[in-house]
């Protein structure tokens, strides 16, 4: 179930179910079915209106109107333009409902407790106005409870974004699969709460689809953990440098905590000497050297991974040395002021990158380093990705990981505090700590996104970004007892 399926991806699979023997009334009925059960879990019978549009999400709402009105609910239907205009199974369904077919207006929302949006789902192809916006800010106004059937109207299920106006749905019922849209902003807030119900849709037909666009879980990655063996070596365990800045160095302080207590074995600040003595009394662990001693650190082939960009500082130094790192192929992570400083000549950066790369731009990182890619957070993700050769990780509450081979994931999490001085700097340390042992840099990137996020929900209010990196060895260690059984 963490396959995310675009649009005509979930039409693909629906066609393919119907040519396979399941005729397409009856996985609307199973739709409709699926919908009605959530129903009913939420709430007790109470006045329903079903707000129907023209299309096969307005045939949903006409099984939904049926089987609550059998279960004894009380249940006016209105429909966008006429019966007799419905075609295939949403007319077939029509056809079943022998109740009032009303007019779809916002006199419907009057005196209901509870509505189901089933005006428009995958088909919404322009922007909404007229009578239908009217009736959506209605709804939005009114204190009954929703539940968007497939998305919430007016949502793109492949972007999450707005088409002029939509609804805010308390609970939103899709089938088989999510789609994008459920988890990009601004579509993940309309959603309200996501529930994803099996309509008799086989896994085989989804897997047919090649999906490469997950939610981020550990089912995804998890195989992919280098954990120590008991004869594992300090060294086994990688040699992460972190490149510090002189004055900023509380930035790179937290990434080098957060790697290593994501496991990392050995961990070098490498710094103006100016500020190492503030970087080698921050902990007993840290190593420290001048960045003088930079060539010889790099000629060592044991230091097998970077993080540079927090607190680093902007400018032609900041350019050359992550071009000298870029051109050693080995791990690294870019973030912050060692994306920036390429903001005007972000194609030499791109021709850089050869070996296993992460950056980690927030919006306005990426927007300064790829000002020509629009569109929503997954599509420029995955441009980015592709053009860079790196992977691309743009931060947000729906962070997306995209691979320059176009896989992707997203993050599904809900940790608000994350939102905070530090949170940054924390993700780049753990990415850095978890590719130092010798993870691959999608996975590596997916599973830092993940635990920074579990940490974020765990801690939850008052939350530092200090806090995440103490947390870690809790996750990590449900992370590693899971792998222990399952092995
Ligand atoms: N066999 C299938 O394909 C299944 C489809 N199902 C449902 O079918 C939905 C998709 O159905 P459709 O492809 O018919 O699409 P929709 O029902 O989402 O809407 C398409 C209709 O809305 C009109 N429309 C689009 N944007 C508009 C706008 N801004 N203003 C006014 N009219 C607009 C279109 O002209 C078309 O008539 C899914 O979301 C899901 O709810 C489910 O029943 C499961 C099975
Ligand atoms: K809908």
């Amino acid at each position: 179930m963490f396959e995310i399926l675009t649009t005509d991806q979930m039409y693909e699979a629906d066609r393919r179910t119907i040519e396979g023997g399941l005729a397409g009334d009856v996985l609307m009925d199973n739709a409709g079915r699926v919908v009605f059960e959530e129903i009913i879990r939420h709430w007790s019978p109470r006045s329903v209106s079903v707000l129907c549009g023209p299309g096969n999400n307005g045939g949903d709402g006409f099984v939904i109107a049926r089987l609550l009105r059998d279960a004894g609910w009380s249940v006016r239907l209105g429909l966008m333009g006429d019966v007799v205009s419905l075609k295939g199974d949403a007319a077939l369904h029509a056809a079943r409902w022998d109740g009032a077919v009303e007019r779809l207006s916002p006199a419907l929302v009057v005196g209901a407790d509870l509505l189901v949006d089933c005006i428009f789902g995958a088909g919404l192809a322009r922007e909404i106005t007229g009578e239908i916006a009217e009736l959506i800010t209605t709804i939005n106004s009114s204190m009954a409870s929703v539940v968007s059937v497939d998305v919430p109207s007016g949502v793109d299920g492949n972007s999450g974004a707005i088409w002029g106006c939509g609804v805010k749905a308390d609970l939103t019922v899709t089938f088989c699969r999510a789609k994008p849209g459920h988890y990009l902003l601004p579509g993940r807030l309309m959603c309200g709460e996501l529930a994803i119900r099996d309509i008799g849709i086989s896994d085989q037909t989804i897997s047919e689809m090649r999906p490469n666009c997950w939610r981020n879980d550990p089912v995804l990655w998890r195989a992919g953990i280098h954990w120590p063996g008991l004869d594992g070596h300090k060294y086994h365990r990688g040699h992460l440098l972190a490149f510090g800045g002189a004055s900023m160095t509380g930035a790179t302080r937290l990434v080098a905590r957060a790697a290593r207590r994501s496991g990392v074995g050995l961990l070098t600040i490498v710094s103006d000497p100016v500020a190492l003595p503030v970087y080698a009394s921050d902990t007993p662990g840290n190593m420290t050297a001048p960045i003088g001693q930079v060539e010889s650190l790099l000629n060592d082939c044991r230091h097998n991974a970077f993080v540079i960009g927090p607190g680093y500082g902007l400018g032609d130094d900041t350019r050359s040395l992550v071009l000298k790192l870029l051109h050693l192929c080995r791990s690294t992570v870019l973030d912050a002021d060692a994306l920036t400083s390429f903001a005007d000549d972000p194609s030499t950066l791109c021709f850089a990158i050869q070996g296993p790369t992460v950056l980690t731009p927030h919006e306005g990182e990426f927007s300064r380093l790829f000002p020509d890619i629009t569109g929503d957070k997954l599509t420029r993700a995955r441009a980015a990705a592709k053009r860079s050769g790196a992977t691309v990780l743009i931060k947000g509450a729906d962070t997306v990981i995209a691979a320059p081979d176009g896989r992707a994931a997203i993050s599904a999490a809900d940790a608000p505090w994350l939102a905070t001085a530090g949170s940054g700097d924390v993700l780049a340390g753990i990415i850095g700590g978890l590719m130092a042992q010798g993870m691959e840099m999608f996975d590596a990137s997916c599973m830092a996104v993940w635990l920074h996020a579990r940490s974020g929900t765990d801690i939850g209010p008052g939350l530092i970004a200090e806090d995440i990196p103490e947390h870690l060895p809790g996750i990590l260690r449900e992370l590693w007892l899971a792998s222990r059984k399952k092995g």
